[in-house]
Parts: structure tokens; sequence; C-alpha cells
């Protein structure tokens, strides 16, 4: 710990409790949703198309210490979606889920309360059984979409769901360590899921410092927001092929101090001419409309009015060539 996070802490006592939690379960099943609940400010992109978060993104989550309970620190690593790898993106990723696994303390796995349990789910399950130390907590989301009699039957499909893949194996409980339903979208036991998520934490001094809510740097944030934005309004197969990089990020020249404007130039990489052509839009149209979507999002990130320049690009079959992920940064 650096003196700076000492000076943010001087009270931080033996009780604190500090540590990593990641949210699991197929794409679409809330996990950005319920980070973001959690840290109460938008750090994970949400979407309703799947697979979007790429990333890993920390939201921190932080309690101060009062007289009745001690301090804690839960920082949440948001990973994608684990699913059966159909491209080599596609294993990547799941490498990456599992690495990030198995260094974390807690993983909560989310199943949506309104979707019947299914095969994605139960490699998932199956997934975390390699990991036979790792408490794994059900998180049943979504729960205002269903009456309360469907989510007492998911419960228990659930916690049947979990008996069945994590028990054994040097398990301290048969099947999940706690069920908790939850609903990020009204703040419906969100305060329960944070206390049990904390109670599961090893005492620890705190790991960031108090105002931090995410370590993610800006320039993927920022290429984030882009993505976010190029992805509204467009066909179900378009998620998979957009990938976005910063290219430049300066201070435009000659600005007075207190009007201060950031000359940011982002590159689209699509895979194919009709995808490029979907992106642009008639007369640009399309173009122009990510931008000044990505222009706002990201103006309220950094709290800086920007330029935003974007082009689009073909990088073909991106997906599937190691060097051009690499570049990507994936
Ligand atoms: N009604 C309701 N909808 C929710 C809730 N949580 C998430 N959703 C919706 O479900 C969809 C998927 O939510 P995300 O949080 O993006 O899901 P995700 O698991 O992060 O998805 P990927 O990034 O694709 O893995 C979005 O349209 C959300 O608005 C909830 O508590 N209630």
């Amino acid at each position: 710990m650096t003196d700076d996070l000492l000076n943010e802490f001087p009270e931080y006592n033996d009780a604190y409790r500090a540590g990593f939690v990641s949210f699991v379960g197929r794409p679409n099943a809330g996990k950005s949703t319920l980070t973001n609940a959690l840290v109460g400010e938008k750090v994970a992109i949400t979407s309703s198309k799947p697979q979007t978060t790429r990333h890993t993104i920390r939201g921190i989550v932080h309690r101060p210490q009062t007289e009745g309970a001690p301090g804690a620190q839960l920082v949440l690593v948001d990973t994608p979606g684990l699913h059966r790898p159909r491209t080599l993106l596609g294993s990547r990723l799941n490498d990456l889920v599992i690495d990030t696994l198995s260094e974390v303390d807690v993983v909560g796995f989310c199943i949506p309360a309104d979707e019947k349990i299914g095969p994605g789910d139960r490699f998932i399950a199956g997934q975390l059984q390699k990991l036979p130390h790792k408490p794994v907590v059900a998180l049943v989301t979504k729960t205002d979409k269903v009456p309360r009699a469907d989510l007492a039957e998911q419960l228990m499909a659930v916690d049947q769901l979990g008996r069945e893949h994590l028990s054994g194996d040097g398990r301290k409980t048969a099947g999940f360590t706690a069920i908790i339903p939850v609903s990020a979208a009204r703040g419906e036991q969100t305060d329960v899921v944070t206390d049990e998520l904390i109670a599961m934490m090893p005492k620890s001094p705190p790991l960031y410092p108090s105002g931090e809510l995410t370590d993610e740097p800006e320039r993927v944030m920022i290429a984030e927001l882009v993505r976010e934005a190029a992805l509204e309004d467009v066909r179900d197969e378009l998620p998979h092929s957009i990938a976005v990089t910063v290219e430049e990020m300066l201070p435009r020249d000659g600005r007075p101090e207190d009007k201060p404007l950031l000359d940011i130039h982002a590159t689209i990489h699509v895979e194919r001419n009709s995808q490029k052509a979907i992106i642009i839009g008639r007369g640009g149209s399309r173009l122009k409309q990510i931008g000044s979507a990505a222009r706002e999002g990201i103006k309220k990130l950094l709290g800086t009015p920007v330029y935003l320049d974007l082009h689009v690009k073909v990088t073909k079959e991106w997906q599937r060539d190691p060097k051009k992920l690499n570049r990507l940064g994936f």
C-alpha cells in the first residue's frame, strides 16, 4: 500500500474487509447492470445485445466504516460471458474468464429469474467445477420480471443446479454458498448482495483509494462508449464484428485554460464492406449519430468537451487472426 492510500484511510482497523468478486453468467444475464447498481455509477456498458462486455472492467463498492460495521471494499471484476467457444476470440475470452476467476475471492453466478436454466448455464457451472475451492454465490437476477411463484420455482431450480455441479471436490458446502434473488433495475436486494459478498471477503486493508470507482484506463472506456453507441439499433449479427480502438487523445492547442477541448481519433473496425456501409449509413447519417451519442458519454466521463473523429475500417476476419486480435487489444 502506498503512503497516499494510507492517508486516505487513516482509520481502517483490523476488521476491514476487502477483496475481489467476479460475476459470470451467460450473455444478457444482467452482470453489467448489477455491477452498475452495486457501484452506483455507470462503469460497465450495458446493452440489450449479448456479448458486449469484452474487457475486464472493475467497479469498486466502498462501504465506509461506521460504529456498527467495519469498513469494506468490494472490487467487482466484470467479465464477458463464459460460453462455448466458436472462434479464436471466443476461446481467448473463455481463457481470460477462467484466469480472472482463479484470482478472485468469490464468484457471483448470475442467472436470470425469467429464463429457464439451460445448457449455457450448465456449461458455466461445469467450468466453475474447475475451481473447487472458490465459493460461488448464485445471483438470481431480474426478479422484477417474474411473479413470486415463478421466482420460488427458479430458486429451487438454481439450488438443484448448484447441487449437481458444485458438490464434493473439497468444497465446504454442497452447491452454491448462497442464493440471492435481486433486481438491479429496481434496486431491490442489491444491499443484501453487497452485504453477503462483503461478509465473504478476507480481512484486508483497503485496496483502492475511496473515490476510485474504476481503474479501467480512460482509453478503453472511451472505446467502449463508441462501441456501445455503434451497437444501438443494429442487426443481430453485427455486434460480434465490431471492435473500437482509440488512436489518439490530445488537448487542442491554443484553447483557454478554463475551456479545454480534447481531440479524440478513434477507429471502428468491422469485418466486411457490407458492415461498413451499415455503420456509416446513408450519407454518413448513422456514423454522425454514433459520433454524437459517443461524444455525450465521453464528455460525461471526462468532464471536458471533446471533438470526436471517427473512422470506419474493414479489418478482415479480425476475430480469427491472432495478430489482429493483439493489435485490437484482445
Ligand atoms: N427488468 C430488468 N431488466 C434487467 C435487469 N438487469 C438487467 N436487465 C436487462 O437485461 C439486459 C442485459 O443486461 P446486461 O447487464 O447488459 O447483461 P450482461 O450479463 O452484462 O450481458 P453481456 O455483456 O452480454 O454478457 C439489458 O437489456 C438490461 O437492461 C433487471 O434487474 N430487471
